[in-house]
């Protein structure tokens, strides 16, 4: 059997991050030999959690440290969009392969990172969803939007969420503009009697965010034409749907020399 890969995982204590590490942990293809977070230096997972019971892996506060002493080969990074652009960069400059989950980096930021991974030939996967049916609904949408120009995005998350709209709204709306003639949706004067009612507007198209306890990550995407509506619906009900493809994204970026942005890339 071929040796384990090697990987760290950042945002460990988080509601990703967990699942992120129970999988890693009981995958015999991967071996977790560290993780990073904001507090807890030096400790070991088991003494941070119960739910990290008999798991013997350092928590480190130092990303570079992390790499130095632990030399690993991907970085799964699951915490906040203001750490997570440092250490994708760091993990880089490391020639360590970075798998993204988290949300939130802006345009410039996803572009320099791609630049910095294609000059330096090194793996890279950012997934604004890694949800194998959150993928399929996009895909979706975007065949869809050739024949309906008139979009509406409602993406639904708990209300523990920081970023909105959802790096998911965001992608989805991205793919759709990518073939859809671009217009202003609803009536030419129409009016916010209250701002922030019509959503926020992307090429024309609306996005909606709603914050709701209960829900977990949940998208519809509405499209109108002459006398007819199409919804196309997304519903992640626990984090265990989106370990596929963060599996997936490890197996992958193994054997790329590229930036990725999208899990529908690396898809048969
Ligand atoms: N791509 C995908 O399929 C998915 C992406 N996400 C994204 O993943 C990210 C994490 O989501 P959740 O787990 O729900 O958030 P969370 O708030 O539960 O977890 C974030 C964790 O990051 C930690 N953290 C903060 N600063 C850090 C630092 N400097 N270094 C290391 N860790 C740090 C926090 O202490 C926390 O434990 C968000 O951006 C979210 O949008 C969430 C679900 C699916
Ligand atoms: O924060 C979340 O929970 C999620 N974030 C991602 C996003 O912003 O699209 C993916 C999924 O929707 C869950």
């Amino acid at each position: 059997m071929a040796n384990p890969i090697k990987v760290i995982i950042s945002g460990p204590r988080g509601r990703m991050g967990k699942e992120a590490v129970k999988m890693v942990t009981s995958n015999d293809n991967f071996e977790l030999v560290g993780v990073v977070d904001r507090i807890n230096e030096g400790k070991k997972l088991y003494e941070v959690d119960v739910e990290f019971n008999q798991i013997d892996c350092t928590v480190y506060t130092d990303l570079k440290q992390c790499i130095e002493e632990t030399k690993p080969d991907c970085l799964v990074e699951l915490s906040v969009p203001q750490a997570a652009f440092e250490h994708i960069k760091t993990a880089l400059a490391y020639k360590v392969r970075p798998v993204v989950g988290t949300t939130g980096l802006n345009k410039n930021e996803l572009e320099e990172l791609k630049i910095k991974a294609d000059e330096a030939r090194i793996g890279c996967i950012i997934a604004p969803n890694f949800a194998i049916g959150a993928v399929l609904m996009m895909k979706f949408s975007q065949m869809a939007a050739k024949y309906f120009q008139d979009v509406e995005i409602i993406e639904m998350h708990h209300n523990q969420k920081l970023d909105a709209p959802s790096g998911t709204a965001i992608k989805t709306a991205q793919m759709i503009e990518n073939v859809r003639i671009p217009k202003k949706q609803g009536h030419p004067e129409e009016i916010e009697k209250l701002k922030g009612s019509r959503g926020a507007d992307m090429s024309g198209m609306r996005i909606h965010s709603v914050r709701l306890p209960g829900l977990i990550a949940h998208q519809t995407v509405m499209l109108g034409g002459l006398g007819e509506t199409l919804t196309i619906r997304h519903d992640s009900y626990n984090r265990a749907s989106f370990m596929t493809g963060v599996k997936l994204s490890i197996e992958t970026v193994m054997n790329l020399d590229y930036f990725v942005y999208g899990l529908e890339n690396i898809l048969d």
